[in-house]
């Protein structure tokens, strides 16, 4: 079977990402699992036991200054002429900031197609989207080249299927042209004890109906209640009730947790594109014919400072 090449997502902080698992448990489906680690000196080592955990036969670590201290130009090199030599059957990546600027630039360089925010994909490479606001589901295929796809978080449920992996180590050359944008500082995510937001099955959201920022203690004790992470749209970011780092949407995070809860949130469109795939979506908002309503599950047309505390009492009662 040929191999699947599957690049890594990945923090210092939290260690392998839950989509990568994602993708090795969809790899599984479509071939022999690899895992590509492209970071600094040692980040194959740290991983190796949760990559072969998953199925990982192997693991292409490129390692080195040039990776780690660049933006994601020379991981995008190092990528094309791995691809160009092992002739995977496909290349995934998980559908975040990085992983979808490297797919870009590695569909440039290998003039490769490129699929993105995939939810699905078959062992013939036909990939599944969600388009629309959930209302139409697209079935496509590359039609040049191998099946590059980004895959959206909490697509796939991941299964174990341990393996222990060999390390290969890639030799890592690039040009000047890659690093021209340098890593300069580096800020530790806060590790909290809420989930991350674009990994978290549960996600609680709140918009410009909150109010203020000291309301939005009312947003974190559901999300807390509910073991989830913490949303906000960009009205209640750009209103500074909460840092942007929790905006979900067009411009901001994309999230499909398996419950998002939108609280005082309209629905606009932009916020839509970055949670219209959560499993299950719950809307409170006082305005019954606010758009978030055609999209939502279950909704609640009322007060969010009257539902909000009478949920989580509730909540309470049953845990
Ligand atoms: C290029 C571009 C990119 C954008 N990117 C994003 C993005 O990434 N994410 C994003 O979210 N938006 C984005 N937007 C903005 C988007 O168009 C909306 O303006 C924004 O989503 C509105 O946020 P909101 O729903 O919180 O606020 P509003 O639209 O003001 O809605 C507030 C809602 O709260 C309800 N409400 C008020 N008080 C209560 C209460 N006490 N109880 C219950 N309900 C209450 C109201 O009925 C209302 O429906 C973008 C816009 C543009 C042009």
């Amino acid at each position: 079977m040929s191999e699947v090449l599957v690049v890594v997502e990945a923090t210092r902080e939290f260690g392998v990402k839950k989509v990568t698992l994602e993708m090795l448990t969809l790899a599984r489906e479509l071939g022999t699992p690899s895992a590509v680690v492209l970071g600094g000196a040692g980040a194959a080592e740290a991983l190796s036991a949760k990559l072969g955990e998953y199925g990982a036969q192997k693991i292409y670590a490129a390692e080195s200054e040039e990776i780690d201290g660049y933006l994601v130009a020379p991981k995008a090199t190092v990528l094309a002429e791995l691809v160009n030599r092992v002739q995977p059957a496909a290349v995934l990546l998980a559908s975040a900031q990085e992983g979808k600027e490297i797919a870009a630039r590695l569909a440039v360089k290998l003039d490769n197609g490129i699929l993105t925010d995939v939810v699905g994909l078959d062992a013939d490479g036909t990939a599944t989207q969600v388009a629309f606001a959930g209302s139409t589901i697209v079935k496509s295929k590359v039609t040049k080249g191998l099946p590059l796809v980004t895959l959206r978080p909490n697509s796939v449920n991941p299964t174990p299927a341990p393996a222990t992996p060999a390390v290969e180590q890639l030799t890592v050359s690039v040009t000047d042209t890659d690093k021209l944008a340098k890593v300069v500082d580096r800020v530790a995510e806060q590790k909290g004890s809420r989930p991350e937001l674009t990994e978290a099955g549960v996600v609680v959201s709140g918009g410009r109906g909150v109010g203020n920022a000291d309301n939005f203690k009312l947003v974190e004790e559901l999300a807390d209640l509910l073991g989830g992470a913490v949303g906000a749209s960009r009205a209640a970011v750009d209103s500074g009730f909460y840092p942007h780092q929790f905006q979900v949407g067009q411009t901001g995070k994309t999230v499909s947790p398996q419950l998002y809860v939108a609280l005082g949130i309209s629905g606009a469109i932009q916020h839509r594109a970055g949670m219209q795939t959560s499993k299950t979506i719950v809307a409170v908002n006082k305005d019954g014919e606010a758009p978030i309503f055609e999209l939502a599950d279950f909704g609640v047309v009322g007060d969010l400072f009257k539902v909000v505390p009478q949920a989580a009492e509730e909540i309470r009662k049953r845990k």
